[in-house]
């Protein structure tokens, strides 16, 4: 029988090798869960395990039969060869030296040759639905994680995210593929070994049987034991790594501050406990077996006294006896683990609650009934535009707009602003003031908690989100760049774009001469997260990628603030042509790349204090006045200071 569990294991079983890996497996992850047990996890949900299961059967319906075909086959043929043993035992004695004893050698080869195939198969097989319900789980996690809202991952942690899907799938999708496989080999199996014995001899099966339900108990008493054990003995060493893990990272500030000992004295103490509580857990181990052993052989042995007599009194024959003496002992391996598996999938619950969970969050933002039924007609009509409005945006209409990411804490209130299409608007204020929160709620990642956004007089929710985040092109302050080419991140704004529009997107932003000097050109690969390269280049990247498909609005986000001055001053020239015809919203802290914005917003504590363009504003000599006279000095004396 295939294994999981690192406890139940059986040594010479048919398939160790297999069990080894599985088990190394389930450690590694046993303690990337146990490592977690501080974490929230999403409330239990009624028949999460029905569910999940059902969503992995569905699909893979023929792998599933396969395994439980091989799985009855492995079990039945498993359970026969000891009546082999039986009919040579009793020809034996009964035919002596007259025995066909290639008859029974050729069947034992035949039974065996056929098992050893489909052990092959089962392998193959499980291994393959096994990884397949990684992939199709991940893949269904994902998409749907894509189509959640902002808010979402606002409330949960990436690692957070990640182990689910990552550590908890692989976890659930090998119980779910292997659990099948043991069970429908394990239980089986019990049941035809229960029959054969108590067909060979009822009262010798009655009284052997009725001490393994007590083995069952004391085993899962002994599994649950070691397990709690196991997991302190891996939040110790959890705790100890990190303990570790800082020392080091914060080596120098530990010397200056002159904390080594108070370090050491930290370690000790959770090396000492780890010391303590792996005593433990191994005196636990190594009593395991022998226990069970003994009970096994306790079992045996009334049978053999039992059985013997019956022999001798001729009730039973030697065969049977043997038979019976064997079959006791392979039951063993088949109960120990059929209730590892049980275990097990107990101790997977958590992971598959988690995960559905994960997957019945619904998206707070989404394209309503009325929409989609738009969207549907549109397809009908072969309309261009996805839900079949307008597709110029021609202007935008912040309508008493209020807004708060928690409730009442309120970020922005009765925000009221229009604006023609093909102005640049620039939003200036205090950290915090509310300026990015605006451009997330026109960009819909969030909606407004009360009053209307309008694109073209109309409530935005009542288009397609799709149609309205594709108009848009978005510079943050912190570029983030994926794992590819330069080319492939560009092209990334527009998938089917041609060589000579990435090269064309580039140039249009100043970036074309920087990356030509880069190693390999458009060719050079970006690592993860974009670390080999300088935030301007990234930045300029970026900038590509955002306008390759020429949105209708462009937002830069602090696009400009963390680059050096020779990069910043390459994006300011560019970006006169970018802008020119198109809405933009430009968040800026150093005003001066603002002043020649259409109109400039002056945000305090999420209110519209001020609104005009530069010229206007200086006029008033009003806040926006105060703020630009203050960096203007400010630059002035850097200035003169590097002069
Ligand atoms: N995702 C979020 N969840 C909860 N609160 C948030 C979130 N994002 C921003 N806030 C809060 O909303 C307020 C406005 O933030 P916002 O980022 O819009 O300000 P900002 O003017 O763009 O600031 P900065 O100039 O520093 O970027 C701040 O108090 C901020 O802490």
């Amino acid at each position: 029988m295939m294994n999981t569990q690192d406890q139940t294991v059986q040594a010479g079983s048919a398939n160790d090798a297999a069990s080894a890996q599985q088990s190394a497996d389930s450690q590694m992850e046993e303690m990337q869960i146990d490592n977690r047990a501080a974490e929230n996890s999403t409330p239990a949900q009624k028949g999460a395990w029905k569910r999940l299961f059902w969503m992995c059967y569905q699909p893979h319906k023929k792998l599933f039969h396969k395994i439980i075909f091989l799985a009855l086959c492995c079990a039945m043929i498993e359970a026969s060869l000891t009546l082999v043993t039986k009919a040579v035992v009793d020809d034996m004695v009964a035919l002596g030296p007259e025995i066909n004893l290639q008859k029974y050698a050729l069947l034992y080869l035949a039974m065996i040759a056929v098992f050893v195939s489909c052990i092959r198969a089962f392998i193959r097989i499980t291994g393959r639905l096994s990884s397949e319900l990684m992939y199709s789980l991940r893949k269904q996690t994902f998409e749907h994680l894509q189509s959640l809202s902002f808010s979402f991952f606002d409330k949960n942690a990436v690692g957070w995210l990640l182990s689910r899907v990552t550590s908890d799938i692989a976890r659930i999708a090998r119980v779910i593929a292997w659990g099948t496989l043991d069970l429908f080999w394990g239980v089986p199996f019990i049941i035809a070994i229960f029959t054969v014995l108590l067909v060979l001899d009822l009262k010798v099966g009655l009284t052997v049987l009725a001490l393994f339900p007590l083995l069952v108990a004391v085993a899962w008493l002994f599994n649950t034991k070691i397990l709690k054990s196991s997991r302190k003995v891996r939040r110790t060493n959890s705790r100890l790594t990190a303990i570790y893990n800082e020392s080091i990272a914060g080596i120098q500030t530990s010397k200056v501050l002159n904390r080594e000992q108070e370090n050491l004295q930290a370690f000790k103490v959770d090396s000492a406990m780890m010391h303590k509580q792996s005593k433990h857990n191994l005196l636990l181990t190594s009593a395991f077996y022998p226990f069970i052993n003994l009970f096994i052989s306790v079992a045996i042995g009334v049978g053999l006294w039992l059985g013997g007599i019956e022999v001798l009194v001729g009730t039973l024959t030697l065969g049977s006896l043997v038979a019976f003496m064997t079959y006791a002992r392979m039951l063993m391996d088949p109960m120990l683990e059929v209730s590892g598996k049980l275990a097990e999938l107990q101790r997977t619950t958590a992971c598959v609650e988690r995960v559905v969970g994960l997957l019945d969050v619904e998206p707070e933002i989404s394209d309503s009934h009325y929409v989609r039924q738009k969207m549907v007609n549109a397809m009908a009509a072969g309309s261009n535009v996805i839900d079949g409005g307008d597709e110029t945006i021609s202007s935008i209409e912040f309508n008493d707009v209020s807004f708060a990411y928690k409730q009442n804490e309120p970020v922005l209130s009765s925000f009221n602003f229009k604006t023609e299409a093909g102005k640049t608007i620039a939003l200036v204020g205090a950290t915090g003031s509310g300026k990015s929160t605006i451009v997330n709620l026109l960009a819909r990642f969030y909606e407004p908690t009360s009053g209307e956004l309008k694109i073209n007089g109309l409530d935005y929710r009542q288009r397609s989100l799709a149609w309205l985040q594709s108009n848009f092109g978005i510079v943050l302050q912190t570029p983030f760049l994926f794992t590819g080419s330069v080319a492939s991140n560009i092209r990334y704004g527009k998938l089917d774009a041609s060589d000579e529009e990435v090269i064309a997107a580039a140039k249009a932003v100043n970036a074309h001469e920087l990356i030509m000097k880069m190693e390999h050109g458009y060719q050079t690969q970006v690592q993860e997260g974009g670390n080999n390269l300088s935030t301007g280049q990234k930045q300029l990247i970026s900038f590509a990628r955002a306008i390759i498909h020429n949105p209708q609005i462009l937002i830069m986000d602090e696009a400009t603030s963390s680059v050096d001055t020779q990069t910043e001053h390459l994006l300011q020239q560019s970006l006169k042509a970018v802008l020119k015809g198109r809405t933009s919203f430009v968040i800026a802290h150093r005003l001066s790349t603002i002043r020649a914005a259409d109109e400039i917003l002056v945000i305090d504590k999420g209110e519209l204090i001020e609104q005009g363009d530069h010229q206007a504003l200086m006029n008033k000599q009003g806040v926006y006045y105060g703020l630009y006279q203050k960096q203007f000095q400010t630059e002035q004396q850097a200035s003169l200071l590097t002069q």
